[in-house]
């Protein structure tokens, strides 16, 4: 069976998102599927071609104003082209989003995600793992500190740039939610 095409479809306006869609990428490579990274910044330059061939999509977006950023959005609405004639419909679909607050509303960017692929006619893979840094015992190095079911959550320091922002334990969440929706997709294939 060939390795199931994984698309990375993201915005990252300062980097801080773009840490965390490589590291998808690198847990799609590491459960043995092909990850492709597409940023969808220009919407003129968007390779639809690509999209249309994925196995699954994983979207992920920067939190901006409690939502999705103006140029994921761009891109959202310009797939109503694909979404005329199902391109995506049964693949799989996943998301990730990244903002300077522990909240932030992130939630909300997640939300418009899954309702995204929900008209897409996708099927939505959630993160799939329990929420760390809860107890007595947790710690902010702990996978999936933030306590996220949707989809990966990173937070990123205001002041802090893309080299140490978002930290290691949201880039280990950001791994696992690839690995996850790469371990689906073989599934989803047999
Ligand atoms: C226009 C704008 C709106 C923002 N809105 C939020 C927000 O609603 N919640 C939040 O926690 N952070 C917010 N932030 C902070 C960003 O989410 C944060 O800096 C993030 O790391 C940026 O990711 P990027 O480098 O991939 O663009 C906002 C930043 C900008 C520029």
């Amino acid at each position: 069976m060939s390795k199931p095409s994984i698309v990375i479809a993201y915005h990252s306006g300062y980097g801080h998102t773009e840490v965390q869609a490589k590291a998808v990428a690198e847990g799609v490579s590491e459960a043995g599927g092909t990850a492709e990274l597409l940023s969808v910044a220009n919407v003129e330059a968007i390779d639809w071609e690509l999209l249309a061939k994925a196995d699954a999509i994983i979207f992920g977006s920067p939190t901006y104003m409690g939502s999705v950023s103006g140029p994921f959005k761009t891109f959202m609405d310009a797939s109503s082209k694909a979404w005329s004639t199902q391109d995506w419909k049964d693949k799989l679909a996943a998301g990730f989003t990244n903002s300077a607050s522990q909240s932030g509303d992130k939630l909300n960017s997640l939300i418009q995600m899954s309702i995204f692929a929900a008209q897409h006619g996708m099927n939505w893979v959630s993160l799939g793992l329990l929420p760390g840094n809860n107890s007595s015992e947790g710690s902010p190095e702990d996978l999936n500190r933030i306590g996220s079911y949707l989809g990966a959550m990173a937070q990123s320091n205001a002041d802090a740039s893309a080299e140490i922002a978002p930290p290691e334990a949201d880039r280990k969440t950001a791994s696992a939610l690839g690995k996850r929706v790469t371990e689906a997709a073989i599934r989803w294939k047999n």
